[in-house]
């Protein structure tokens, strides 16, 4: 395990120890109830990745690698942007410590429009399910690197429970086999190595060779350019996660209209 991941896992347990403390599960789970219903995660991913690329278009302020990306930070304008530029799913940050996320972000940019939300944080607990759904999320994120096999199953049981998607994350091939143990047909392989905070799309290309069958592949991290949406697309990815390079950009409609324009086509055989 990485060093960052280490320091967020120790207060994420000490912030789930707190927030259960002032809201017994019981009361998230009634809110989870109310929630509006669950928007389809893969299935928008999918039907967006058949003629064009699937894109999640992610909601980050800042990083721990970056800092600040961006200063003018409106959630609902974001998700605004990114849907009428044809994303077809959004990805927002609700982590505070490392990310200058926050729960309302999820729940304003959501209301704004009609796309599917993933909850971007770190889970390690059912209860942190059943709160992503009461904000309004449709799907969630496990990251291998950070969950025992165990945690993971326990995760992808109550995502199941509440309806919800799960996209599920690997960054190397020992992640990727213990990710392949799971349901999840959502696999996100992170172009980041979480020690160095470089990202390298060769993370993609290698790993996407072992993953089975039937799986839907999310590329995510370090993209930037249509060049690099295309030379993946060469080795079969449809579907992308990209925050940054879009979150620093002035006009976020334009940009990501632009990077979504002339999707690469395999050539007829
Ligand atoms: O901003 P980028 O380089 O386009 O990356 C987006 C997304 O992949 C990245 O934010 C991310 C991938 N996995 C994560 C896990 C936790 C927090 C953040 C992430």
């Amino acid at each position: 395990m990485t060093d960052i991941l280490e320091k967020i896992k120790a207060y994420k347990l000490e912030e789930i120890a707190a927030r259960k403390a002032e809201r017994p599960l019981a009361e998230v789970e009634a809110d989870a109830k109310d929630a509006p219903a669950t928007r389809d995660f893969a299935d928008r991913l999918l039907s967006a990745s058949v003629e064009g690329y699937g894109l999640i278009a992610e909601i980050k302020k800042a990083s721990p690698s970056k800092g600040l990306i961006r200063e003018a930070f409106d959630p609902p304008a974001l998700a605004e942007a990114y849907a009428e530029a044809g994303a077809a799913c959004l990805s927002v940050l609700t982590d505070g410590p490392s990310f200058q996320g926050k729960d309302e972000y999820l729940t304003e940019a959501r209301a704004a429009v009609d796309l599917p939300v993933l909850r971007k944080d770190f889970l390690y607990d059912p209860y942190q399910v059943a709160e992503a759904r009461a904000l309004g999320a449709d799907c969630i994120l496990i990251i291998m690197a950070t969950v025992t096999d165990e945690q993971a199953t326990e995760l992808e049981a109550a995502a199941a429970d509440w309806d919800m998607d799960v996209l599920v994350e690997v960054h190397d091939l020992p992640e990727l086999e213990r990710a392949c143990k799971l349901k999840a047909r959502l696999f996100g392989i992170n172009n980041r190595n979480l020690r160095t905070f470089e990202t390298s799309i060769e993370t993609t290309k290698q790993l996407i060779r072992d993953v089975p069958e039937g799986k839907i592949i999310v590329s995510e991290s370090g993209l930037s350019t249509p060049d690099d949406l295309s030379e993946l697309a060469q080795y079969g990815v449809r579907s992308f996660l990209i925050g940054e390079s879009l979150m620093r950009q002035d006009n976020v409609t334009e940009a990501t209209r632009a990077l979504l324009a002339n999707p690469y086509r395999p050539p007829a055989p």
